[in-house]
């Protein structure tokens, strides 16, 4: 339940967990790469989650068919441009699509430079066809080691002025956020954002780490935040932001339930709260969705979908002109629909 008179964003959505089915089918037949399916329909089931995983690396097991199709930087771009696309399409007025250099040129040993220079085309194509904007975050994957993060960074960086920020993504419990401290101290050089997925497969105690050693400004779900008082204290008195996804936690059984979702007990404590799909194209939704999730199912009420949507806009990696932009574009739309 969103308030299409308010800029409607997504701030945590993962570009290579966006890949479509119809597009790993088509990029699989063209280049001779074994499907376990050998049509679209049965394909989904790889792609996309049944019911739920076990946790979260059963989720991000699904994430691996959209990038074992990236074989060269054309299929890189091909997808980027679809994301934007398919942005524009659920009714976004921005969104920060985040992406692992390393995660997407692993499997074909593509260039990481050159599948950013890919990715940052095509979002520009897309971005001149359709009326949405973007903005891009790089993602260090901490399931493949420190070496693997410094060297995807080091490619982040060598295009810094496309990238708004940077994240910390995977394997929480494998790979602490005690092993980047080095990682991030480079990108706060960088003059780069922070966000950092914390509080997912592990509690509080990561979430602190993340704020305090690797100075996130946003956490990314930050579910188990809530086990610590103090914690949401912090939070609170800092307005560290919350990037909420929650079908996705649902799906990683990071909750077991809707009704075990904390969303509400963030928003009570007075921490920002945004909505956002987390992988669009693994766990099959939309933007849409997660507001109908919040109201239906957490039982958010609509001002309080609406403080969600106005939470999202000021947690934004953008300037305070960019914001206001975002509200102005918000009543045009509701001109034009009208
Ligand atoms: O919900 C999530 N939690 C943690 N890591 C994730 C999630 N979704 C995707 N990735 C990770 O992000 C990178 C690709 O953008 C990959 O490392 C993937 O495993
Ligand atoms: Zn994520």
């Amino acid at each position: 339940m969103f308030d299409p008179s308010l800029p409607l964003v997504d701030l945590h959505r993962h570009l290579d967990g966006n890949v479509r089915v119809e597009t790993i089918f088509e990029l699989a037949q063209q280049h001779q790469i074994s499907l376990p399916a050998n049509n679209v329909a049965d394909m989904r089931q790889f792609v996309q989650i049944q019911g739920r995983e076990n946790d979260l690396l059963g989720f991000l097991k699904k994430l691996d068919w959209m990038v074992n199709v990236l074989v060269d930087l054309e299929a890189v771009r091909r997808v980027a441009y679809e994301n934007v696309v398919d942005a524009a399409q659920s009714g976004l007025d921005y969104a920060e699509l985040r992406f692992s250099p390393y995660y997407m040129a692993m499997n074909h040993q593509l260039p990481m430079v050159g599948v950013v220079d890919a990715v940052i085309d095509g979002v520009y194509a897309g971005c001149q066809d359709y009326p949405v904007k973007i903005a891009l975050i790089g993602i260090m994957s901490r399931t493949f080691g420190q070496q693997a993060c410094l060297d995807e960074l080091e490619a982040i960086l060598a295009r810094r002025k496309h990238f708004v920020g940077v994240d910390l993504a995977g394997d929480e419990k494998g790979f602490p956020g005690e092993f980047f401290i080095k990682h991030f101290n480079k990108v706060r050089d960088a003059g780069l954002n922070i966000t950092v997925h914390a509080g997912e497969a592990l509690g509080a105690q990561s979430v602190w780490q993340a704020v305090t050693q690797l100075g996130a400004m946003r956490i990314g779900h930050g579910v188990r935040a809530v086990e610590d008082p103090r914690l949401m204290d912090y939070l609170y008195e800092h307005q560290i932001g919350i990037e909420s996804c929650p079908t996705s936690n649902l799906h990683t059984s990071t909750v077991s339930d809707y009704a075990h979702h904390p969303l509400k007990q963030f928003i009570n404590a007075g921490i920002p709260v945004s909505l956002n799909t987390d992988d669009p194209g693994v766990s099959n939704i939309d933007i849409a969705h997660e507001y109908a999730v919040a109201h239906h199912q957490l039982g958010l009420s609509f001002s309080q979908c609406q403080q969600c949507q106005r939470d999202g806009v000021a947690m934004a990696f953008l300037t305070q002109s960019e914001r206001l932009e975002l509200y102005q574009r918000a009543v045009g739309h509701i001109k034009n629909r009208g």
